[in-house]
């Protein structure tokens, strides 16, 4: 395991997005790049291949020897380089490490199901998530929309869409940031970002009748894959060596704790939950689970999968059944490292020194349920051997712990109790269940015992479990049920109103607020877009949203799935932090001439596919290779009235319809002239002229997967017709008006900066 931990990690991506994409980018790069690479020599040696990664199946997660800087840097590997960013750009590629990408598959995420990932920053495993979620959407829905009777197996209740939802939560702002930026390019309607505490994530409220009790949203499946020491990750940050100590996991493992418990407490009866760090501590990792196990009740309620059908090629060790835990005393300054066998030992060995030796100080991180569980009966035995433990030398990676346990029953949580002594009685007892010791802020401090309501959502760093059945308190609000989990009282104060008057932080929070209002079913502009494109009755239409405060269809309009909308509605004014939901539909055109335009928007990229299957006007097929290529490489290629244009079918159709968006649809076909996959893009037809509504960097990306065009030059002839009008117009310095206008082309001096800032989007 040393000499692996010293070695340089391999490179690692893996081919996303559906399926069949993926296949056909990884074919793209097996027939191109591969033989390239065999061929290459670096310094006098062979250069070693990208090898698929056998743990993975359909070889969709590749590894590569030579370092990365190597490959960034150095000539002979330039195009394989490029190939990378452009697709990593596009979304077909995501670079990410071999072992992360192991949790999601132990999920077991099935098409429909309800998500959470709880600690979800920079989004990694949530981008596996969503597409597990989504799985043959796509097909499901064009059977559907063709009410093609001999259906692929799955669910048809909505059309074939996914009826599953995702929420990625991540408590850090900056982080949640990125994981906007990342989850942005999935184009996934069933998604929401969140920006919580995971240990007191807030119980999502779903519409329920006047006479009945609160429903609560509970979870199929959780991801915990919580923040740890990373000594897992050394490999690729030696960095972490530098600050490492044995004992750097016992400040870790109660926020750990509790955010296992919260997760567990927020899934289905039945549901599953995985626990996953990137270090090999067992204090985070099998203590943790042990624990979490405990306090909900034990294995009669919460079980310990057997993971070894997960992935049979992964090579792994189980997980441990014993461990020490370190711990540093200090005197005078001086530091003292000791182990501890089990929590009694480090009692006794504490009470010898406050007899013995009073200065020296034992860390107060110290915790009973950091040691390993000690069970008296076999029924209350954890079978801890059923972790999973990847090591660095197993198969040339990091190292990563992973745990997928299963909610058997109802649970309800050990009593929040500060007592250690009471904590030891129960671990060494005959009850099975451990208590939690009394929570302590990251600086070691006693957590105060009451919690202010009206900040306990967002400003309690550390909680708790509460006292209750986990059942009433998952079907408490989202105020109330954190005000009750941040104070150890168990029934004292009364929930906070949520009509509370705004505290600070709230009015802070207030300003930086997203709004994500939705637009009545039979909103006007909705009405005239989807008319325009005859659109089918059976597409929803009360899934279209805004994201400004006055509910206005102004510059972009959004669409999210059915459960995405119920949650972002019934919440609305319950405290939660949303921070991003919606993929990008339509977006406003606004040109000179667009009252002459029967429906000024643009179809977006984003959600383009959504939409198309359901489409019956304004659709052009694109048959040819030669034609895309002239539409990748041209920007506003011109469309004479005399038919002259040069742009085949798609310029014959496109003469034949107004001003206006349309769907430029791709489809698979096998061969040399052929396309590797479908594909719909947004075209827009001028008076005289037409242009692919693709962002610069993805139609490079486009030219490199089709055409190999390393260097591709995109000629855009309203910038060139713009300077050579600039000329002229500097030319004959006494004219002092510009005409910009040319009626032929509709005002597209606008249309580029338009496209500007489609790009920025
Ligand atoms: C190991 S990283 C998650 C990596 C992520 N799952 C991925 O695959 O890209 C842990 C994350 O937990 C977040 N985090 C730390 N404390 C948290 C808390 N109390 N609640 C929610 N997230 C937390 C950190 O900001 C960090 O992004």
């Amino acid at each position: 395991m040393w000499k692996a931990l010293r070695s340089d990690l391999p490179n690692s991506f893996r081919f996303t997005g559906t399926k069949s994409d993926a296949l056909a980018v990884r074919e793209i790069f097996k027939q191109r790049y591969i033989p390239a690479i065999t061929a290459l020599e670096f310094e006098g040696q062979p250069v070693q291949p990208p090898q698929a990664v056998a743990a993975f199946p359909d070889e969709l997660v590749w590894d590569m020897k030579t370092h990365k800087k190597i490959i960034r840097r150095h000539k002979p590997f330039a195009e394989f380089q490029k190939f990378l960013v452009a697709e990593t750009t596009s979304g077909n590629i995501s670079r990410q490490e071999v072992v992360s990408m192991i949790p999601p598959h132990f999920l077991d995420v099935r098409p429909g199901m309800v998500v959470l990932d709880m600690c979800a920053a920079p989004g990694s495993k949530t981008a596996q998530l969503a597409e597990m979620i989504h799985g043959d959407e796509e097909e499901r829905v064009q059977k559907a929309a063709r009410n093609d009777t001999s259906a692929i197996e799955g669910d048809y209740s909505d059309d074939g869409r996914s009826t599953g939802l995702l929420i990625a939560n991540d408590s850090d702002y900056k982080r949640a940031g990125m994981l906007v930026h990342q989850v942005k390019r999935l184009n996934f309607p069933n998604l929401i970002v969140t920006q919580h505490d995971a240990s007191i994530f807030p119980s999502i409220e779903l519409p329920s009748a006047e006479d009945e009790k609160n429903q609560y949203l509970k979870f199929d499946r959780v991801l915990a894959d919580v923040p740890c020491s990373g000594d897992g990750t050394a490999r690729k940050n030696p960095n972490v060596w530098q600050k490492w100590t044995p004992k750097d996991a016992l400040g870790l493992h109660n926020l750990q704790l509790r955010i296992a418990c919260r997760g567990l407490q927020l899934l289905k009866k039945g549901g599953r939950l995985v626990y996953s760090t990137c270090s090999m501590n067992p204090v985070e990792n099998e203590a943790v689970v042990a624990a979490a196990i405990q306090a909900c009740g034990g294995p009669s309620k919460i079980r310990l999968v057997d993971a070894s059908g997960y992935l049979p090629n992964l090579k792994r060790k189980p997980g441990l059944n014993t461990w020490k835990v370190p711990d540093t005393s200090f005197v005078d300054g001086q530091k003292t490292i000791h182990l501890f066998n089990t929590w009694e030992k480090f009692q006794q060995a504490k009470e010898k020194c406050a007899a013995e030796e009073p200065n020296r100080n034992f860390s107060s991180k110290m915790s009973a349920s950091a040691f390993p569980p000690i069970s008296t009966t076999e029924d209350e035995r954890i079978p801890l051997e059923h972790c999973v433990r990847v090591y660095p030398h197993l198969q040339d990676t990091g190292g990563f712990f992973i745990a997928v346990l299963e909610k058997m029953d109802d649970i309800k949580t050990a009593k929040a109790k500060g007592d250690p002594a009471s904590t030891e009685q129960q671990q060494n007892g005959g009850s099975g269940k451990r208590k939690f010791e009394d929570a302590e802020d990251s600086k070691g401090s006693k957590r105060p015992k009451t919690a202010s309501p009206e900040f306990a959502n967002e400003t309690v760093e550390e909680m708790a479990l509460p006292a209750d059945s986990v059942e009433t308190q998952v079907a408490d609000s989202a105020l109330n049920a954190s005000a009750k989990e941040a104070d150890v009282r168990p029934t004292a104060n009364p929930p906070a109103p949520i009509s509370k008057p705004p505290s600070k932080v709230k009015e802070v929070q207030a300003s930086q607020k997203e709004y994500f209002e939705y637009l009545p079913k039979d909103d006007s502009t909705i009405s005239n877009i989807l008319s325009f494109f005859g659109i089918a009755e059976r597409f929803p239409r009360d899934r279209f949203m805004v994201k400004n405060k006055e509910g206005l269809s102004l510059n972009k309009i959004y669409y999210t799935s059915e459960l995405a909308r119920v949650v972002l509605q019934q919440n609305k004014e319950r405290g939660m932090k949303f921070v991003h939901c919606g993929v990008v539909m339509f977006v406003s055109h606004k040109i000179k001439d667009s009252d002459q335009i029967k429906a000024p928007w643009r179809l977006q990229f984003e959600g383009i596919k959504i939409l198309e299957p359901w489409a019956s006007k304004r659709i052009v097929q694109c048959t040819s290779k030669d034609t895309l290529y002239k539409l990748l490489t041209e920007m506003f290629p011109k469309l004479p009235k005399d038919g002259s244009h040069g742009l085949g079918e798609v310029g014959d159709a496109l003469m034949k319809l107004d001003p206006g968006c349309c769907f430029l649809k791709i489809e698979e076909k096998a061969g040399e002239d052929g396309f590797p996959f479908g594909m719909v893009l947004p075209i827009w037809r001028h008076p005289g002229s037409l242009n692919l509504m693709v962002a610069k960097d993805d139609r490079k990306a486009m030219l490199l997967r089709l055409y190999n065009e390393l260097e591709p030059v995109i000629k855009d002839h309203v910038a060139e017709k713009m300077r050579k009008e600039r000329d002229v117009a500097m030319a004959a310095e006494a004219r002092d008006v510009v005409d910009m206008g040319n009626d032929d082309e509709g005002g597209v001096q606008l249309e580029t900066e338009n496209m500007d800032v489609a790009m920025e989007e």
